[in-house]
């Protein structure tokens, strides 16, 4: 297969205080989200004057991915398109069309499996190439990388930072943390079910070894949503945040492993939220930054379009399965739209 462009495919994130509720009308559409749970979402973007760091994200990211994927000798020219807000993937797959594209690799900003993690950029995709119509390119997104030694390396150099600047003699707790999913949506990531947390437990694991973290570490969930009666992945942060210091512990350095830049997520329910949380419990908390657009993960990208373009075999620190996009029925959350409801 030829190559003739990249997509960088992301969620999308408002601008300023007027595109919160559009953005979140787009994001929960047919999905019911209860009414309470979006006017708290709300405000916590308009915390940051209704500004998600999403777009300039992918903006800095788009920047470092051109220079350095050009001065390694890939010349494709790369598109962005969002999910949730402009700029949309369907005017990126329209522009793309337009200039000629026949094949492009698609990136999503996510490293792990689930229906909202991957299959649901792979179905957005789609309907975008739908409403270009017969004629649309072929896009192609790349596979998983929770277990890709620069995916780690990012993390780890991270965490060994945090680690040093904890102050010594404390007990301290490392946590890992990632977004919730529902159980039912946990139940069909992957070709034997239960692979996003499995995935997740694996980085951490090798996040962990590689910062030279000796003891104990727990993987937590974060920013659940939908109606309370629906079962979603636990334990919370909070609540583990709450039971690590009835055991006495004194600190816990929170690694953010599910995300790749500072999300909402990050900035509220972790800086604020899970910190009010520690600081209740007489608890110290330090957050551990994010990839943002370091060197390992500008570098991981690439090296995920030389897979596909150079046909180099794919670098992994494990044989978990995972699905493979371009396998028809080999991801089985791509049914999940379907018996969600
Ligand atoms: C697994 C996962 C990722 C990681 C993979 C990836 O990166 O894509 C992710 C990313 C993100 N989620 C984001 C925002 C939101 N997610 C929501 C709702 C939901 N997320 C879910 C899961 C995930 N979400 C689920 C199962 C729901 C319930 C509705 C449904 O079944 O689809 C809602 C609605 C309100 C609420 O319910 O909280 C919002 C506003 C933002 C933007 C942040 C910013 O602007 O900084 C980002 C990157
Ligand atoms: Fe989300």
């Amino acid at each position: 297969m030829t190559y003739d462009a990249i997509l960088l495919v992301s969620f999308g994130g408002p601008e300023g205080p007027d595109d919160v509720l559009p953005f979140l009308r787009n994001v929960t559409r047919g999905r019911g989200i209860p009414d309470e749970r979006l006017s708290a979402v709300a405000e916590h973007y308009q915390h940051f004057g209704g500004v998600s760091p999403m777009n300039d994200w992918c903006r800095r990211l788009l920047a470092a991915m051109r220079e350095d994927f050009s001065a390694h000798g890939i010349g494709l020219p790369i598109y962005w398109g969002n999910r949730n807000w402009p700029p949309m993937l369907v005017d990126a797959v329209s522009d793309m069309h337009a200039d000629g594209v026949r094949n492009a690799i698609a990136i999503a900003t996510s490293a792990f499996g689930s229906y909202s993690s991957c299959a649901q950029y792979i179905e957005d995709i789609g309907a975008a190439r739908a409403a270009i119509g017969e004629d649309a390119p072929n896009i192609e997104k790349v596979r998983h990388f929770f277990d890709h030694p620069r995916f780690i390396d990012s993390f780890a150099d991270k965490l060994r930072t945090s680690l040093a600047e904890v102050a010594a003699g404390q007990k301290t707790r490392l946590v890992f943390t990632s977004h919730s999913i529902p159980n039912r949506m946990e139940d069909t990531s992957g070709p034997i079910g239960g692979r996003y947390s499995e995935q997740h437990r694996l980085a951490s694991q090798l996040v962990a070894e590689s910062a030279g973290w000796e003891d104990g570490w727990d993987l937590v969930w974060q920013s659940r949503s939908g109606p309370p009666t629906v079962p979603w992945l636990e334990p919370d942060i909070n609540d583990h945040i709450a039971d690590l210091a009835a055991q006495g512990y004194e600190h816990v350095v929170v690694c953010p492993i599910g995300f790749l830049s500072d999300h909402i997520e990050v900035l509220w329910d972790l800086d604020n939220e899970a910190k009010e949380t520690a600081e209740k419990h007489g608890v110290g908390l330090t957050r551990v930054p994010t990839p943002d657009v370091d060197q390992h993960l500008v570098a991981l990208l690439r090296e995920l379009v030389l897979e596909r373009t150079q046909g180099k075999p794919p670098r992994r620190l494990s044989g978990l399965p995972t699905c493979d996009p371009l396998v028809e029925g080999s991801c089985p959350a791509r049914g999940y739209s379907s018996i969600r409801r």
